[in-house]
């Protein structure tokens, strides 16, 4: 099985008996640029489950084309990874969402697609969340992805509202289309790391060090799940 965590990296620490291998030292693999990815694929085992974790992932922001930012994805593929736990940090559209909300990903709008990427989609989720008493911060979702760098404006984040969306980040679908096309099962969720702003009136601005440390304070909690996640799907 294969987890991507990206900003949610150090829930690799997780992982019995792991093995590390650094990126740069894999030939031809994209580097990790921002800040909360470590950039090291980690092989072991969690809930007596073989998993590989990417412990961060790549952004078309950072000047990688598609392909690359996908290629561990075929690279796992190929190496026999038949199950994908995709996961990302990002911004709560709907009001109900509060930080730190988990978002089972139900659907997706694909912004890139819509300016020329193949659009494909697929999820699956798990009965795990009345196990951890999660139900009052779960949610089931459209996650709608955008180019990044920049956060959005006022009115972004107002159009994406009205196309739908419940979150917004920069990354995951293309993930999902390729780990599609490799025939994996795919089961995705986002935290929610920050509430979007949508009011000219508040003044607070979005910024990637709340978005790290709103997944810093959930990460025992995320450990919990995920690794109950991993042991249910394993039995699958
Ligand atoms: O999607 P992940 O990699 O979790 O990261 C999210 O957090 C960053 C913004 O703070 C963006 O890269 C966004 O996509
Ligand atoms: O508000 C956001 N917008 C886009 N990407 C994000 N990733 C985390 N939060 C956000």
């Amino acid at each position: 099985m294969h987890i991507n965590f990206h900003v949610l990296g150090t829930l690799a620490n997780t992982i019995v008996d792991p093995i590390s291998l650094n990126y740069k030292d894999i030939p031809n693999f994209p580097v990790s640029t921002v800040e909360g990815h470590q950039g090291n694929l980690v092989f072991g085992t969690l809930s007596n489950v073989k998993v590989v974790c990417m412990q961060g992932r790549f952004h078309y922001y950072e000047g990688y084309i598609l392909q690359k930012c996908t290629a561990p994805v075929r690279v796992l593929a190929l190496v026999g990874v038949n199950k994908l736990i995709v996961t990302n940090a990002a911004g709560g559209l709907n009001p109900n969402y509060k930080v730190g909300d988990i978002m089972f990903i139900k659907d997706h709008i694909n912004f890139l697609g819509f300016g020329g990427n193949n659009p494909f989609t697929g999820s699956k989720r798990s009965q795990i969340i009345n196990k951890m008493g999660l139900e009052k911060s779960t949610h089931e979702g459209v996650y709608a992805m955008v180019g990044g760098p920049n956060y959005e404006t006022i009115a972004e984040v107002n159009s994406l509202r009205m196309l739908g969306a419940d979150a917004v980040g920069m990354s995951t679908i293309p993930e999902v289309l390729v780990a599609k096309h490799c025939a994996m099962t795919v089961f995705g969720f986002s935290i929610i790391t920050n509430e979007c702003i949508s009011s000219y009136d508040d003044e607070t601005e979005p910024n990637h060090q709340e978005v790290l440390e709103a997944i810093n304070s959930k990460a025992e909690s995320l450990k919990e799940f995920v690794t109950i996640l991993v042991g249910n799907i394993g039995m699958e």
